[in-house]
C-alpha cells in the first residue's frame, strides 16, 4: 500500500445500507411481514391510551425473532402518534430487564428515559438515590410531562423482584400517579413465567396474554426480501434468500437468525472480495451465526440451566451416535457431580425438570416423552440440538 493510500479507501461493493440488516433497526409498519393479527390485538389492548385513560396492561410471550420487541416498538411509536392529535401525551419507556435485571436499576433507568430534566427540573442521578426515592421522581416525572407513560420490559422475567412489577402495574390505584396513567408491557419467551409471579402481581399485570408463533418459511422469505436494498443491486444470487429463509425455518422459524444470516453471508463474501453472495457464504454463515447465537442464548440461562446443559453435552459425548437422548435421572447424576465440583448445592430434581423445559422451550435441546414399556409409566428423555462439542465452547466461553 502506498502512504497516501488509506485503509478505508476500498469501496464496499457488497453493501448497499447495511443499517437495514442490523437486529435494533426499527422496520416501518408496511416492513412488518405477518403480524398484523398481533398488531391488531395489541391495538385493542392499547387503544384508551389514545384518549388519555389508562390502557391494558400486557403480556406477550414467544420464542426468540418472533417480533416482539419490533411489535411492540412499532405500535407504542404509532400509539404516541395517534395520542398527539388528540393533544394527549404518551411517553414511551423500553427496558431491557437483562441490563437492568434489579428493582433500583430498572426504576432508575425507567425514570430517566422518561425525564427530561430541562422541562420537569428533576435530576435522576445514575447513583446514590434510595429505592423508593428513584419512584417518587418517576411518578413526578410521569405527571409532570404525560398524559401516559407506557413502559416496556422486555425480558421480563430476568428481573429478580416482583416489586417492580407490583409499583408499576398498580401506580394507579395505588394513588402515586395523580395526573398521570400508566401501561405496561411485558415480553417473555419463557412460557411458563406467569406461574412464577405471586398472585397479586399475576392478577393485575397479565390482563391480556399474547402468544407470538413462530414465522414459516415463506414469511422468512418475505422479511428478507423487505431488506434486500441492504445490498448493491445483483450482488445477492437468486437462491440465497430462498436458502437463508429455508434454514432459519427449519428450528423455529427464527426472524432474527434469518436477518443474522443473511448480514453475516453479505459479510464473509466482503471478507474474501467477492462480487456475488452464494450460497457456499450462506452455508458459512449458518455455522457462524449458530456459535453466536448459541453462546449469546445460553449466557442468558441462570447458572443452574447452564450446569445442566454441560451434564447432558457430557453424557451425549459418552451416547452411542444412533442413540444420543438421555433421561433425566442420567442428566442429575452428572449434574450433581458438576455442582459438588462448583461448590453449589444441586437443585431438586423437580426444579431440574422445569429449567429443562425452558431449554426445551428455547429450542437449545429437545424433549420426548417415552413409554418404559407396559404398565411401567413413562420417562422422558432429552437431546441437545447443537453438538456437544458446541454446547460446552458455548458455556465456557461465558
Ligand atoms: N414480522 C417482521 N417483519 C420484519 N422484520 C421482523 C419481523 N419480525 C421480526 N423482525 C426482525 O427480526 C429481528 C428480531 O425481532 P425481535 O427482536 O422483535 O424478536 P423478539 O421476538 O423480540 O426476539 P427476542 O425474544 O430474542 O428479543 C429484528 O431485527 C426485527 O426487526
Amino acid at each position: 500500500m502506498s502512504g497516501s493510500e488509506s485503509f478505508f479507501d476500498n469501496q464496499n461493493y457488497i453493501f448497499a445500507n447495511k443499517d437495514l440488516l442490523r437486529i435494533s433497526h426499527l422496520v416501518e409498519g408496511d416492513r412488518i411481514i405477518g403480524r398484523q393479527d398481533e398488531l391488531n390485538s395489541l391495538a385493542q389492548a392499547l387503544k384508551d391510551a389514545v384518549q388519555g385513560q389508562t390502557p391494558n396492561h400486557v403480556l406477550i410471550y414467544g420464542k426468540t425473532g418472533t417480533g416482539k420487541s419490533l411489535c411492540s416498538k412499532y405500535i407504542t411509536k404509532d400509539l404516541r402518534s395517534s395520542a398527539a392529535k388528540n393533544d394527549v401525551s404518551i411517553g414511551v419507556a423500553y427496558i431491557d430487564c437483562l441490563q437492568h435485571a434489579t428493582e433500583t436499576q430498572a426504576v432508575r433507568t425507567i425514570a430517566r428515559e422518561l425525564n427530561d430534566e430541562a422541562e420537569t427540573g428533576i435530576t435522576i442521578p445514575a447513583s446514590g438515590l434510595s429505592t423508593g426515592e428513584y419512584y417518587r421522581r418517576l411518578w413526578n416525572v410521569l405527571d409532570g410531562r404525560f398524559d401516559v407513560g407506557i413502559i416496556i420490559l422486555d425480558e421480563v422475567d430476568k428481573i429478580g423482584d416482583d416489586n417492580i412489577l407490583m409499583q408499576l402495574s398498580r401506580a394507579v390505584e395505588s394513588g402515586k400517579l395523580e395526573e398521570s396513567t400508566l401501561g405496561i408491557i411485558g415480553i417473555s419467551n419463557k412460557i411458563r413465567y406467569k406461574e412464577e409471579l405471586n398472585e397479586r402481581v399475576k392478577s393485575s399485570l397479565s390482563e391480556r396474554d399474547y402468544v407470538f408463533p413462530p414465522y414459516d418459511a415463506n414469511q422468512l422469505r418475505a422479511i428478507l426480501e423487505s431488506r434486500k436494498d441492504a445490498f448493491q443491486d445483483g450482488v445477492l444470487e437468486d437462491s440465497v434468500i430462498p436458502r437463508v429463509a429455508a434454514l432459519a425455518a427449519k428450528e423455529h422459524g427464527d426472524a432474527r437468525k434469518a436477518i443474522d444470516i443473511l448480514r453475516y453471508a453479505g459479510e464473509i463474501a466482503d471478507e474474501n472480495g467477492a462480487e456475488t453472495v452464494t450460497e457456499e457464504h450462506v452455508n458459512q454463515a449458518h455455522t457462524r451465526e449458530e456459535q453466536n447465537r448459541l453462546a449469546e442464548l445460553i449466557s442468558k440461562q441462570p447458572p443452574h440451566s447452564k450446569l445442566l446443559l454441560q451434564a447432558l453435552a457430557f453424557r451425549t459425548q459418552q451416547a452411542p451416535d444412533d442413540d444420543p437422548a438421555i433421561p433425566t435421572a442420567d442428566i442429575y447424576s452428572t449434574y450433581e457431580v458438576l455442582c459438588e465440583q462448583e461448590g453449589s448445592d444441586p437443585l431438586r430434581i423437580r426444579r431440574v425438570r422445569e429449567l429443562l423445559s425452558e431449554l426445551a422451550f428455547l429450542s437449545i435441546i429437545e424433549q420426548t416423552r417415552k413409554g418404559r414399556g407396559h404398565g411401567k409409566g413413562a420417562h422422558t428423555i432429552h437431546e441437545l440440538v447443537d453438538n456437544p462439542e458446541l454446547v460446552l465452547k458455548a458455556c465456557k466461553s461465558i
